[in-house]
């Protein structure tokens, strides 16, 4: 049963005063000095925070107060210039994967993987953390039973309504049973029960010792949900505190509210003496105790007739005070400082470089076979039948007129290698250029893979052997066709395949630098257009290299897909395998020099 499916009677249980054993934990959250900017802009100036083990702390503050860039710290998706940061007792500067296998994020933004449906965003989340199929799967299940999407797991997470998208990335960030959670605008977009719900659910999580950090512009929620709340402004912590004790040591307890008939309209005499705040036509006036007031209490009429000159347009409304009357009042007393920022100081974001994990890149792998399994015909259709009519059409076809014998070979089994060699190269490369560049700024695919343990490299390691997996498929696809056409001669033509691996990785890592790189999608145009398309003709795939101008040709025998295409020519054709073992090398040494800067391509864009 859900916790959404039904409004519980009662208002959401607070544990503000109930006993906290977890509290004798070392602390979830421990910060000293820390600082972040973006660019020149201080985001995060200077902030020093300890939030205790099983502590429901509110982060609160307007527009570009920093929440958000300091919730991206606590989760190691970015990294401070200055400060210490520790999180469940790590370092996260040392320690990102270990921080971010403990914690649960539900971000701002609506980060789910749309290439996916809604229960494969649960079960790929749960690979990330190490789950296996069956537990990823069983615990999917089971909270999707606990955020009510049950009825939804087979829908494309775009297709739910926004209040159901966010109740998602709720049940996304519980799929590690979180030690603490931290919540970035949670309850923007639910509606009023749903809202009510989550905060059971955050109540039920609390009191089972979890800790949870939430930002929110919702100051009932904060006062209602938090233990404690900090106030941020302008990347500092203006205040920090119980939310009741906040109130009380701010304003007294209760506040009488007036709409009044114009801005400048007088405050009513009774109120004279008493502190007072007024806010357009809002005129809050706070008291000790209402019965107290010269005109009394009574709701209906007895105040607003003791109003000069019936200054007040309706009847006022006495209520306790809030947290939000006493952040007003605070905000008044100390207005905002200058907005002129500190200068910046020197250096960089401090923050280990995690070396990339083979397990972690398999789960990225695996989520990338389950979107291929989706869409295997549009994706196959193109890599495997162009080079199959290629090589009708200028093997067969035209190479019926051209002389075999100046060739060393008939025509089509010249040109068969060659488009070997073009068919490993494509396969590898439009998996890490058009599809990484979608996942990367469109569908936003990874920006949750990074709040698990997946750290940026592990994901370009992870679509660099998805890469190799499409040109390990097409390129022995392709020979098997060539060779039932019977234009594979050689004994040795099976080895071209684990032979061009390597040429799929140079151009798989070449593509993944550039993707690193681009701002727009049209810029491919000038990679396939300028780049693979010149190799393409140009590399030896149609006609030796050496009928090209000599500086053509000097620049044609350093490309690795000349190098490719003689390798592949080596072994399916020519069985020259002290020819094929030159070019093998050359092409191992170029992979191993575009792999480092390939593999942290995409840290730019994922932690900044
Ligand atoms: N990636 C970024 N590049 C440049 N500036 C940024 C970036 N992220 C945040 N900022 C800036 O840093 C400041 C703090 O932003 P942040 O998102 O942390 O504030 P916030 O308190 O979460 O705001 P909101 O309540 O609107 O979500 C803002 O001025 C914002 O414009």
């Amino acid at each position: 049963m859900s916790v959404f499916d039904s409004v519980s009677p009662k208002p959401p249980v607070t544990t503000r005063d109930t006993p906290q054993p977890a509290r004798r934990r070392p602390p979830a959250i421990e910060c000293r000095d820390l600082y972040r900017r973006h660019g020149t802009h201080v985001a995060i100036d200077g902030i020093s925070l300890t939030v205790p083990a099983g502590e429901r702390h509110g982060l609160v503050g307007p527009n570009g107060a920093g929440k958000t860039t300091l919730m991206r710290m606590i989760s190691a998706t970015l990294a401070p210039h200055r400060g210490t940061l520790r999180v469940l007792g790590h370092d996260v500067a040392r320690a990102p994967r270990q921080v971010k296998a403990r914690i649960g994020v539900v971000p701002q933004g609506m980060t789910y993987d749309n290439e996916i449906l809604v229960r494969e965003n649960l079960t790929t989340f749960g690979r990330y953390h190490g789950l296996s199929g069956r537990h990823a799967a069983a615990r999917a299940d089971e909270l999707l039973d606990t955020v009510g999407l049950t009825a939804h797991a087979r829908a494309r997470p775009d297709t739910l309504s926004g209040g159901m998208q966010r109740r998602l990335l709720i049940a996304r960030a519980l799929v590690n049973d979180p030690e603490l959670i931290l919540l970035d605008e949670p309850s923007t977009g639910l509606d009023v029960e749903s809202r009510l719900l989550l905060w059971e659910l955050l109540g039920t999580l609390c009191a089972g010792g979890k800790t949870l950090v939430i930002t929110t512009h919702y100051l009932e929620e904060a006062e209602r949900l938090c233990d404690t709340v900090t106030v941020l402004r302008a990347g500092r912590i203006r205040r920090s505190g119980c939310p009741r004790r906040l109130v009380a040591a701010t304003v007294p307890p209760y506040v009488v509210e007036l709409d009044l008939a114009r801005r400048d309209a007088p405050a009513p005499a009774w109120a004279g003496g008493r502190p007072s705040l007024r806010m357009g036509h809002r005129l809050l006036v706070f008291t000790d105790s209402p019965d107290r007031l010269d005109a009394g209490a009574a709701p209906d009429g007895a105040l607003d007739g003791a109003l000069d000159g019936g200054a007040a347009v309706a009847a006022p409304l006495v209520r306790p005070s809030s947290l939000q009357d006493a952040l007003q009042v605070l905000d008044r007393e100390e207005p905002p400082g200058p907005e002129a920022a500190p200068p910046p100081p020197p250096g960089r974001a401090r923050r280990a470089v995690a070396r990339p994990s083979l397990r972690l890149a398999g789960r990225i792998w695996w989520r990338d076979l389950t979107l291929f399994r989706k869409s295997y015909k549009t994706t196959i259709v193109p890599n495997f039948f162009e080079p199959v009519f290629s090589l009708a059409a200028l093997g067969i076809g035209l190479g019926y007129y051209v002389n075999g014998a100046a060739l060393g070979a008939p025509y089509a089994d010249f040109v068969a290698p060659g488009l070997l060699a073009v068919t490993a190269m494509n396969g590898a490369v439009f998996e890490v250029t058009y599809n990484v560049f979608v996942r990367l700024r469109h569908a936003r695919s990874y920006d949750a893979a990074v709040t698990s343990p997946v750290e940026p490299a592990d994901i370009a390691l992870g679509e660099l052997l998805w890469a190799m997996t499409r040109c390990l498929v097409y390129t022995a696809v392709y020979l098997g066709i060539v060779a039932a056409l019977g234009h594979a001669p050689a004994a040795t033509a099976a080895l071209a395949v684990p032979a061009l691996l390597p040429l799929g990785l140079v151009f798989a890592c070449a593509g993944l630098i550039f993707t690193g790189v681009v701002r727009a999608i049209n810029a491919y145009s000038y990679f396939y257009t300028l780049v693979l398309t010149p190799l393409t003709l140009l590399s030896g795939v149609f006609f030796p290299v050496a009928r090209l101008p000599a500086p053509l040709r000097a620049f044609a025998e350093t490309t690795p897909l000349y190098h490719g295409v003689a390798l592949s020519r080596a072994l399916v054709t020519t069985g020259d395998l002290r020819a094929a073992a030159g070019h093998l090398a050359w092409l191992l040494a170029v992979a191993a020099l575009l792999a480092g800067p390939a593999l942290y391509s995409l840290k730019r864009h994922l932690c900044a």
